[in-house]
């Protein structure tokens, strides 16, 4: 998989060179390229941003740029197209599921907007010759769509072939699909400063810590996220579980 990032930090993109994501790209798997968008600006200045139309606060990030980084990144009339993720607080959620989409792509670029955003005639132009998701990782408010973008490529890295070196654990985590979250884990010491590994994990009776995890996860689900608990529809093993 290609990654093309565009900012007007790149530095703030170095964690992409660190831990899963480093080790993918120099393993191959990935092709990691981050681009200062002010490479493309021709002022002195290297302006990048400019006052809204029909006014109001702050400042918008200008088209320009962002259509010549684009054009020279992925030509027009070059082989192929990536699918451009823009981050921003009015976008869709970002979830599991769009992350395994995601990670099913060959080419995927970014497009880290700071300021009040980007000119939405942007994504309009891109959307001309590539798939544009405007993307939101959260409700709450960034200043831009780096940590967002560190955040994604990160939840998609990981889920690509060969990145993490236990691929079954991918099942088990939250969010994996099974629509609970994820049971709590231990390891040893099995008692540390007056807390124990739970009995059941110690029993060696697989089907045991198999039944008391999904319990756990369960009881999680329902405590933290009854929104998920709604939605997994499952059958919770007795009626107190959930509340357990
Ligand atoms: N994904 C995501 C985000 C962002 C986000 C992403 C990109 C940009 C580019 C600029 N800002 C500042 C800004 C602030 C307020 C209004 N509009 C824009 C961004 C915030 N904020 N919260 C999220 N979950």
């Amino acid at each position: 998989m290609r990654l093309d990032v565009f900012s007007i930090f790149p530095e703030y993109l170095a964690a992409l060179d660190l831990s899963l994501v480093g080790k993918a790209a120099k393993s191959g798997l990935l092709d990691v390229r981050v681009h200062d968008l002010r490479d493309w600006t021709h002022d002195r200045h290297r302006t990048v941003d400019d006052t809204p139309s029909g006014g109001g606060a702050g400042m918008v990030m200008k088209p320009e740029p962002w259509g010549e980084a684009l054009d020279a990144v992925a030509p027009v009339d070059g082989p192929a197209q990536p699918r451009l993720i823009v981050p921003t607080p009015a976008g869709r959620p970002f979830s599991q599921e769009l992350a395994y989409e995601l990670a099913a792509e060959p080419w995927l670029a970014f497009a880290c907007g700071r300021y009040e955003g980007i000119d939405a005639r942007v994504a309009e132009y891109a959307g001309e010759r590539m798939r544009v998701d405007e993307v939101s990782i959260g409700d709450y408010v960034l200043n831009g769509g780096e940590v967002a973008v560190l955040v994604m490529v990160e939840a998609v890295a990981r889920l690509l072939p060969g990145v993490i070196g236990n691929p079954e654990s991918l099942a088990e985590e939250s969010h994996s699909g099974d629509g609970l979250l994820e049971y709590p884990v231990y390891t040893k010491p099995t008692s540390w400063r007056g807390h124990d590994v739970p009995d059941v994990l110690l029993s060696g009776n697989h089907a045991l810590i198999a039944q008391w995890r999904h319990d756990q996860a369960v009881r999680r689900t329902a405590e933290r996220r009854p929104d998920l608990l709604a939605a997994w529809g499952g059958v919770v093993a007795g009626k107190d579980d959930a509340a357990a």
